[in-house]
């Protein structure tokens, strides 16, 4: 691994990762594509399906198995939550940058897609709420955090980019 974004819904990690790829010249591998991939399954699939559990241990196993993965890796937005993710996240020995965005913008940005079941049905302060509740997680495995709100996509790539030349 050269590099892990982590992050809320919306914070732009898929985005941003792509754009980091192309620019640094590197593979990238999004936790949510690959769950996808292998499971032959949409995300709103598994969760109607097998539920957040379900879901959860797929993302688990998946993560598990791409450490070794040499590239950029773009996580979901509650990878960070279990235990053992975290712990496979804080030692991967890569930077670990955060992405932040208001509840405000996070909000305009969810109701542009409909494929985040845990996200699509939650107003502006159900956003805050589960922003507020994540926040530790974050915290605990991030070496840098940007808040995204009045960013564009390339511009958080050339931040990053620079963070990684220091
Ligand atoms: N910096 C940004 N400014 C405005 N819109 C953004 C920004 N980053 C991402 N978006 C938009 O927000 C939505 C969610 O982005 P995405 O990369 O899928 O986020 P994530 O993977 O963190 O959930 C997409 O419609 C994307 O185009
Ligand atoms: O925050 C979450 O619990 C989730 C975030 C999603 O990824 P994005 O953060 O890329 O939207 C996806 O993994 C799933 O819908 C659950
Ligand atoms: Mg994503």
């Amino acid at each position: 691994m050269k590099l892990i974004l982590i992050g809320f819904m919306g914070s732009g990690k898929t985005t941003v990762s792509q754009l980091l790829g192309q620019q640094l010249n590197e593979q990238v591998l999004d936790l949510d594509r690959e769950i996808e991939r292998q499971s032959h399954q949409t995300i709103p699939q598994i969760f109607a399906q097998s539920g957040e559990q379900g879901f959860r241990q797929l993302e688990h196993d998946v993560l598990k198995q791409s450490m070794d993965f040499e590239g950029i890796l773009a996580t979901g937005g509650g990878t960070p939550l279990r235990e053992d993710n975290l712990q496979l996240l804080r030692h991967a020995g890569v930077p670990v940058i955060l992405l932040a965005a208001s509840p405000e913008e996070t909000h305009r940005r969810l109701q542009q897609q409909n494929n985040r079941p845990l996200g699509n049905k939650l107003d502006v302060d159900g956003i805050r709420q589960l922003q507020h509740e994540r926040q530790p997680f974050y915290d605990r495995c991030a070496d840098l955090r940007i808040v995204t709100d009045h960013l564009t996509p390339t511009e958080i790539a050339q931040q990053i980019v620079k963070y990684l030349q220091k």
